[in-house]
């Protein structure tokens, strides 16, 4: 009997050691980091914009960087090569999204596409990526686009009469979120509520880093008073989209419409009611997913483009050679006797290469989304654990010398006039719509939407800053929550151009 008791105590003594060992030498895998405090990490330390910390932190600790925010070990991805690894070689590993409070609250329980993990987050992108996003679907909405630009153009051309400053952030913030509507729900914005409005409030809410995230124990305490904010977000949000479901059952009962918009093709599928081959998904489709879906559309939608179109078009303000060479090619390319056209796009060969700039130097979303880790998995001979919440600083890849040389902070399209870097996620050094399996789906939305804007508001017009302001003056530093928005709204003087 002794001896059992002595052998049961030994083997745990043994089992223990061994634990221990195999930890110590797992936490030596680990890539390097700063190590935090104890309990929150290097939670504090992250100040108002964490991609900058991040970066400042990277040229210490190098490309792989661990460091433990609360009780989660996250690693911090800052070099094209790394970026590679984690979002090429080892996708399938790295697709996954963490569990947030700020979603359970804000997208309805977890159930759109940005957020979800697993079977249901598979078939809603391809749903979306098929049905909703597919080229010919978005190349059926270009009557639309030009109707809303021309009705923007239109204002601006009587402001420029009249000699007054335009909110051009606003002018663009609205026209996006018009034609976003016009997509989703047949309509263009509804006077009867601030849907735009309240998806900022939440979408810099849920861009937080929330404490609750890293330290589940804080949840009941709600010490940032997050939670609070997200539900009042949450009731808001869902008694519009309760209100536009309702409209849509209603439409669709009473006769079924020619060019579906995005919630109708939901609503048919939920039913069965759809041409579409999506049978998994229609099994599983229900209002809160729908619900959802919308959320994560205008939230990805909305913002992403707006703000790129912002941060670009201030830069031009700052550089006026890049702004005349951009109106000279859209002179040459296009005319003076009419108003940029689709068409016209894929030949605006500087334009692009301003836009690629400007996504480089400003990623709207600076961090990605977050991903995380399925599994446990060596990495360049690092141990990532799984779970371990992986940030992909793509705001540090794009300002990195290393890869941009030592101009790398300032804006200079000609850098890709020999270049065959491009945009679309195969292109380690600049990733502004991610890349791999959670890479953007609305990427070809998202560059259409930024390049017809900017042309048509650099073809129709000659833009100045109001009297007594210079270039020098543009604040040009950005506010962090899912997207970075400039800290302020540019403001300018039109005149009429063609
Ligand atoms: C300039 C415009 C845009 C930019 C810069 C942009 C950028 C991004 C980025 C960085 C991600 C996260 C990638 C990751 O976590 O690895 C993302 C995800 C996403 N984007 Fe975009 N986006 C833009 C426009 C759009 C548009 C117009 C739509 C749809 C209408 C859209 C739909 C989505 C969706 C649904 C996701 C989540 C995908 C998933 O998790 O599976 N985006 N986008």
């Amino acid at each position: 009997m002794i001896n059992s008791w002595a052998f049961s105590f030994l083997f745990l003594i043994l089992g223990a050691v061994f634990w221990w060992i195999l930890d110590a030498r797992q936490r030596k895998l680990l890539p390097p980091g700063p190590r935090g405090l104890p309990i929150v990490g290097s939670l504090l330390h992250l100040g108002k914009l964490p991609h900058r910390t991040f970066q400042e932190l990277a040229k210490k600790y190098g490309p792989i960087m661990s460091l433990r925010l609360g009780y989660v070990s996250t690693i911090v991805v800052s070099s094209p090569e790394a970026a590679k690894l984690f979002l090429k070689t080892h996708d399938s590993v790295f697709a996954d999204r963490p569990k947030l409070e700020a979603v359970e609250h804000l997208s309805f329980g977890d159930n759109g596409i940005t957020f979800t993990n697993g079977t249901f987050w598979r078939h809603v992108r391809k749903f979306v990526v098929q049905e909703l996003l597919a080229p010919a679907k978005v190349n059926s909405y270009e009557g639309m686009r030009r109707e809303e630009l021309g009705v923007v153009v239109e204002e601006i051309k009587k402001d420029a009469a009249a000699g007054e400053v335009v909110d051009v952030s606003a002018k663009v913030g609205d026209m996006i979120e018009n034609m976003t509507y016009r997509y989703l729900f047949g309509r263009s914005k509804d006077d009867r509520f601030d849907l735009k409005g309240i998806m900022t409030e939440a979408s810099f809410l849920a861009g937080q880093f929330n404490i609750v995230d890293f330290v589940p124990f804080l949840r009941p305490f709600d010490l940032q008073g997050l939670a609070r904010r997200y539900k009042q977000k949450s009731k808001q949000l869902d008694e519009m989209l309760e209100l536009i479901i309702d409209e849509h059952e209603q439409n669709l009962n009473d006769s079924h419409k020619g060019n579906p918009d995005v919630v109708d093709e939901m609503i048919l599928l939920s039913r069965n009611d759809s041409s579409k081959n999506h049978h998994e998904l229609a099994k599983l489709l229900d209002r809160p997913s729908i619900k959802s879906i919308v959320i994560d559309i205008i939230t990805a939608s909305i913002n992403t483009s707006s703000i790129s179109i912002d941060w670009i078009l201030t830069e031009l303000m700052k550089h006026p050679t890049a702004m005349k060479k951009c109106q000279e090619e859209l002179t040459s390319v296009v005319g003076l006797d009419r108003m940029v056209e689709e068409k016209d796009l894929p030949k605006l060969e500087y334009l692009y290469m301003v836009i690629k700039e400007g996504l480089r130097l400003y990623p709207i979303a600076p961090l990605l989304g977050p991903h995380e880790a399925k599994e446990d998995i060596m990495i360049n001979g690092y141990h990532i654990h799984k779970k371990s919440r992986i940030i992909v600083n793509v705001w540090a890849i794009g300002r990195d010398p290393k890869v941009w040389s030592d101009n790398a902070e300032e804006f200079i399209p000609e850098r890709f006039a020999d270049s065959k870097i491009d945009l679309r996620g195969r292109d380690f050094e600049l990733l502004p719509f991610g890349s791999g399996r959670r890479g953007c789906p609305g990427i070809q939305l998202g560059v259409l939407n930024v390049q017809l804007v900017l042309a048509q508001l650099l073809h129709c017009f000659e833009w100045e800053l109001p009297a007594g302001k210079a270039p020098e003056d543009l604040d040009m530093t950005e506010l962090f929550g899912l997207t970075i928005p400039r800290i302020e709204h540019l403001q300018l003087v039109p005149k009429i151009r063609i």
